[in-house]
């Protein structure tokens, strides 16, 4: 009698475990909304584009954001006491609908460190190099390594048409390479803007199947300094270093043709973004992609390509969907600009690159 009521809540909770684990399998269901919205992202409704949808995979620990903020109480950290009122005056640090915008001083990279390095994260981040720009991959592989989620998983994905030509890496323990081979195309407008689609693509055949985040970077760059987890964050956009001084929304080289689906009138828009990096969560960027391509290719049904390609639409969809973290320029620089007084740090740049040389196109 007496051991048969102790073995019995077991076999109970054994039952119930079993019929879960055993209904996902036949039915798959802690990937339902994912697979569904898969199915009409080649067509998908007005209003599905207008509301974007949250996307659960199997792995709930993603969107259980208490998770982030827990301290790591295993290891001693003592660092500098926050202040509300003491901080870097020369800049913002928060935008209107009160996203970060990430700067040097305003995080303490020890604290950051911290609270995410326990967390196991894994980081995908896509880079395209295509015909010539595949002579870009050393650098960036050489640069990355050493400041680029460092101590983080880190699983890149290489687009290439030139696998043969790819630098050999020596990569860290807890990094991987994966190899996407894609066709070569004859003008460089193309080339960037359907990285989109391939972007979209690898999220849904493998990113979204083992990684938290997602990081699309252009290849023409180096990284300079520490580019850590305090870049992490929902939906990331970084701030374009050509725009950010001037202050006249009037004058960010946005789509202004409303015939094009990237149509940002004047008036209008926040920031001016660049196309070279942006990220977040891999169902945030899974629709973030997936809606830039559909516009992209609607525009080339109208025969309309929008003035700087999918940072055009790039920057439509975050005037729409707002970003919930900002990175300021000293996450994307440009080496053929002089330095400001506000950039303390470089930590991410685009080299200068002779444009007849490495292009198919002018
Ligand atoms: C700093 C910045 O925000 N740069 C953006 C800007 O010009 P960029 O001058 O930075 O564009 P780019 O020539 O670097 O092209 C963008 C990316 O596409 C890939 N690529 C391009 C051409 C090619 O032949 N092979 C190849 O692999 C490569 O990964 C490259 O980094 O505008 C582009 C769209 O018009 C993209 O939005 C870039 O991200
Ligand atoms: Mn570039």
């Amino acid at each position: 009698m007496f051991p048969f009521l102790k073995v019995k809540p077991l076999v109970f909770v054994f039952v119930i475990v079993a019929c879960i684990w055993y209904s996902d399998k036949l039915f798959n269901w802690t990937s339902l909304t994912f697979e569904r919205y898969c199915e009409n992202a080649a067509n998908p409704s007005n209003k599905e584009l207008q509301n974007p949808r949250i996307f659960f995979t199997n792995r709930f620990g993603r969107w259980n954001t208490s998770k982030i903020w827990a301290m790591d109480t295993t290891q001693k950290v003592s660092y500098k006491q926050p202040s509300v009122l003491k901080g870097r005056t020369d800049i913002v640090t928060v935008t209107p609908w009160l996203a970060p915008i990430v700067w040097e001083g305003t995080f303490d990279p020890q604290v950051i460190d911290n609270i995410f390095k326990n967390l196991k994260l894994t980081v995908a981040t896509t880079v395209f190099a295509v015909g010539k720009y595949v002579k870009f991959l050393q650098d960036f592989f050489d640069t990355a390594e050493k400041h680029f989620m460092v101590d983080f998983n880190v699983h890149y994905y290489v687009f290439t048409d030139r696998p043969a030509d790819m630098p050999l890496t020596n990569l860290k323990p807890g990094r991987r390479l994966t190899v996407i081979p894609v066709p070569t195309l004859d003008r460089w407008q193309e080339i960037s803007a359907r990285r989109m689609a391939y972007i979209r693509d690898a999220i849904v055949q493998n990113i979204s199947k083992e990684a938290d985040y997602v990081f699309c970077l252009d290849v023409d760059s180096k990284f300079h300094a520490r580019f850590g987890a305090e870049a992490l964050g929902d939906l990331v956009a970084v701030i374009h270093p050509g725009y950010y001084e001037k202050t006249h929304r009037d004058q960010f080289p946005y789509e202004r043709r409303p015939d094009s689906t990237a149509y940002i009138p004047l008036g209008q828009g926040d920031f001016y973004y660049g196309g070279a990096l942006f990220g977040g969560l891999v169902g945030n960027v899974l629709n973030l992609s997936t809606e830039c391509d559909v516009r992209f290719q609607e525009d080339a049904k109208n025969k309309i390509e929008a003035a700087w390609q999918e940072e055009s639409h790039l920057n439509r969809y975050l005037f729409l969907n707002k970003p919930t973290k900002v990175l300021s320029s000293e996450y994307l620089w440009q080496d053929f600009k002089a330095r400001t007084k506000e950039v303390k740090v470089l930590r991410f740049s685009g080299v200068i690159k002779n444009y007849g040389e490495v292009r198919p196109n002018l």
